[in-house]
């Protein structure tokens, strides 16, 4: 499935946050969305879930129109938020097993999903007794329980040490056959690493989208590119 921004634009105030983004995602895609700190990532995402309500442009998914009401495309969207907003006083299988009733699903996949997601000998404990990085699977459990087709993870790795990163990294990887992915970062390293497809974005403005193989042929490297589409003007 598709994912694909058109003009999108949110203002806030004065403060135009993303300003007419444009781009797309397909089937079988992993897309890095790098950003520094306040440059529209979490935004963008959020008006590609269908959370808010763009000031002007459209998201699409498969080609659908997303409106914040659109139900029935939601169902297709697997969303991770920003610093992984779990019940954290719950156990992981009540957790996953409370998300799975609200998404009508059918109690089985619960044990799927923690089979895919590493936390088997986890079920039974509680969320904030675990790991950051093992907290960072309930997360990804919870946006995959439905088995969506497009997976949108806002900073997955964010706050995690280099071997959770390395291990959420290869988990993203395991979930790309039959998913169109796309994460925020500001580790370039991690989405070199991972990514089909890179878009760099500074001050709500999109400043590139690009192949991997492009972004790695630019003089100096990724991190060269990275500095160069983000630097003050
Ligand atoms: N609900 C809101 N009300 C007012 N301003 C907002 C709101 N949400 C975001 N902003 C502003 O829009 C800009 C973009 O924020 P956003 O969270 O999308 O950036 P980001 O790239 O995700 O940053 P970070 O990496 O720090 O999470 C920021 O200046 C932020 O303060």
């Amino acid at each position: 499935m598709s994912i694909e921004a058109k003009n999108l634009s949110k203002q806030y105030g004065a403060q135009i946050a993303v300003n007419s983004l444009n781009f797309s995602a397909q089937l079988g895609e992993i897309v890095g969305f790098l950003g520094p700190n306040g440059a529209g990532k979490s935004t963008s995402l959020k008006m590609l879930v269908g959370l808010i309500q763009p000031s002007s442009g459209e998201a699409y998914i498969a080609g659908n129109r997303v409106n914040t009401d659109s139900i029935e495309l939601k169902k297709q969207i697997g969303y991770l938020a920003e610093d992984n907003p779990v019940y954290s006083e719950m156990y992981v299988k009540e957790f996953l097993s409370f998300i799975a009733s609200i998404h009508q699903i059918p109690q089985d996949r619960i044990q799927e999903v923690i089979q895919l997601t590493g936390l088997t000998l986890e079920q039974n404990k509680k969320i904030h007794t675990l790991s950051k990085g093992y907290q960072q699977r309930v997360g990804i459990a919870q946006a995959i329980l439905h088995n969506p087709s497009i997976l949108i993870l806002d900073e997955p790795t964010s706050g995690l040490d280099p071997n959770q990163m390395e291990e959420i990294r290869a988990l993203i990887l395991s979930l790309k056959p039959g998913r169109t992915i796309l994460f925020s970062s500001h580790i370039l390293s991690e989405v070199e690493a991972i990514c089909d497809r890179l878009l760099i974005i500074n001050h709500g403005v999109l400043q590139a989208d690009c192949s991997m193989e492009e972004a790695k042929a630019f003089p100096g490297g990724i991190s060269q590119l990275f500095q160069e589409k983000t630097k003050s003007k």
